[in-house]
């Protein structure tokens, strides 16, 4: 049984702060959330956890293996380098959307995304040391098939972002709805998936239903380990595997 640790970063206060005194001008502000991002995701990936931007202002991150001083510390340095604070709620579940929906009632109790008064807060309990396993983590990395002779080298580069975005769409939402696990668009033409116990059938549906849905063909390679790290790279080479074989799902276990 999969046992995911999540933490939801917010930004605080983010909104007002983005218009006072007036609008601030948005090459600022999307350097800034790059940034932020950039910052984030080296701060848990050196801790072997993974960060996905999200919406930027809230970014959902895998963090098996960080304790709370570890997320102290990210806050921290968040607060050091940026004119804005993150708060950040941890939780672990049986499933991804599980650990999230909790970590999101928790930041909530605590006051709004616009609440002032609220800054960098830190609610949550972390996994203890004991209680982790080599299988607490599985990670499915989705990518399209030949996206570039089918997209890139054929379509301009809008229409090309509107197929894989279709794809991306789709199965966000099924895996969501079938597998209570959270994907996440990642660049180029992938999707990295935080999974609960999904078995190969059950990737085989996913990819049957994208394909009939919008017509984009997926193929996706499967990791498991103590760290979203491990389990990415694993996910990474069983996705080689699928390459290799000419297969549509991997799993490297
Ligand atoms: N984030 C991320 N992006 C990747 C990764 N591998 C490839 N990409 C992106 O995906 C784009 C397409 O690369 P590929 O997936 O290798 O190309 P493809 O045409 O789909 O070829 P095949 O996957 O071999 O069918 C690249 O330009 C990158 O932007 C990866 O491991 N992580």
């Amino acid at each position: 049984m999969t046992k995911t640790q999540i933490t939801l970063v917010q930004i605080d206060n983010y909104g007002p702060w983005t218009t006072t005194p007036e609008p601030r001008r948005e090459v600022d502000l999307q350097t800034l959330q790059s940034r932020l991002y950039a910052d984030v995701s080296q701060l848990v990936g050196n801790r072997e956890g993974y960060a996905f931007f999200g919406r930027f202002d809230n970014m959902v991150t895998v963090t098996n293996g960080l304790g709370r001083s570890a997320h102290e510390l990210i806050q921290e340095s968040i607060a050091n380098r940026y004119p804005v604070t993150a708060s950040m709620s941890v939780a672990v579940g049986p499933t991804p959307v599980e650990a999230l929906g909790t970590a999101s009632d928790r930041l909530q109790d605590a006051g709004s995304a616009q609440d002032s008064d609220r800054r960098r807060i830190l609610r949550g309990e972390t996994l203890a040391e004991a209680d982790r396993s080599t299988e607490d983590i599985q990670i499915a990395h989705f990518d399209v098939d030949d996206a570039t002779g089918k997209y890139t080298d054929q379509l301009n580069e809008f229409d090309t972002f509107i197929r894989i975005e279709q794809g991306y769409a789709e199965l966000m939402r099924y895996m969501r709805r079938a597998h209570d696990s959270l994907a996440f668009f990642v660049g180029g033409d992938n999707v990295i998936t935080v999974c609960s116990d999904v078995d190969e059938a059950g990737y085989d549906d996913a990819v049957d239903h994208v394909e009939d849905a919008v017509g984009v063909e997926l193929r996706v390679g499967v990791g498991r380990a103590r760290t979203a790290q491990g389990a990415g790279m694993d996910a990474k080479h069983a996705l080689e595997e699928c390459r290799e074989n000419g297969s549509d799902v991997e799993l490297a276990w």
